[in-house]
């Protein structure tokens, strides 16, 4: 089974620790959610699983279904991260079809096979003709998936995916990751402040604070009976995390 094993990484910027022995292991099908205020070292730890950082000293192993690693040239096309600004993603002067037909020509792939992942987000196959500008944002998001899945990828790092979408619109991109994990046996990893989504769409939590993971376990553990006193404290300052309905209705 394909797994990303994370182990006792750190982080240091400017002596300052922001990612302090973090261990954790994604597998496929499963999501893990990674919570935390503001600051706590989430997005660092992201940006060195999706190597756009690199550790001060710590592990990241991925291997395939057959136990072995994954050679660094497949890494990259297996761990794809999905950012929080879908404005910022999309080149404005290409349309989908060009960011959804490049990677795939890089993998000896054919631009036949667009409207398929146009469809395996749920956009219709005309999407293809258009530009950034003509789609929402969840409709960016959703082709920033489909770009993501391109290569072939088997982990998603999905760095607040929705958290400048309209509030409307959020639940409809949790519930695509949501239904991909389940039925293209991704691992995930789901970042976020909001613990009810946190809860809902994910199977662990675990919980960073001063770039330590202070507590960890299943999602129902964590957020309803946490243990460890800042998470006590998250809980508390969060709305409660059974109400998901602030997020609004599906699209
Ligand atoms: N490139 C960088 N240079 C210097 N310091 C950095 C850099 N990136 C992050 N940091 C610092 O590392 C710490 C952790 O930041 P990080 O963005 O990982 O936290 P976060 O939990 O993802 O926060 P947010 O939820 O606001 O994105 C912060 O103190 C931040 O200022």
């Amino acid at each position: 089974m394909t797994a990303l094993e994370v182990r006792d990484l750190c982080k240091t910027f400017h002596r300052h620790r922001a990612v302090d022995g973090v261990s954790f292991t994604l597998t496929a099908g499963r999501t893990v959610a990674l919570v935390g205020a503001s600051g706590s070292g989430k997005s660092t730890v992201a940006r060195m699983i999706a190597r756009l950082v690199r550790p001060t000293s710590g592990e990241i192993t991925l291997t395939g279904p057959d136990g072995s690693p994954v050679p660094d040239r497949a890494y990259r096309d297996h761990v794809q991260m999905i950012f929080q600004d879908p404005f910022a993603s999309l080149n404005p002067f290409h349309t989908v079809e060009h960011h959804l037909a490049r990677p795939l020509l890089l993998h000896g792939r054919s631009r036949a096979e667009v409207p398929h992942l146009l469809e395996r987000v749920s956009l219709s196959p005309d999407f293809a003709r258009r530009r950034p500008h003509e789609l929402s944002g969840g409709q960016r998001q959703r082709v920033a998936i489909a770009r993501a899945l391109a290569p072939g990828a088997k982990v998603i790092v999905a760095d607040e995916p929705v958290s400048m979408l309209d509030v409307s619109i959020r639940l409809g991109v949790l519930k695509l990751l949501d239904r991909l994990q389940r039925e293209e046996d991704l691992a995930v990893l789901y970042i976020t402040h909001d613990l009810a989504t946190a809860r809902h769409f994910s199977d662990e939590v675990l919980v960073m604070h001063q770039g330590r993971v202070v507590e960890r376990g299943p999602s129902d553990d964590v957020l309803l009976r946490p243990q460890d006193p800042y998470t006590r404290r998250l809980a508390a300052a969060a709305p409660n995390p059974d109400t998901r309905f602030h997020l609004g209705g599906s699209s």
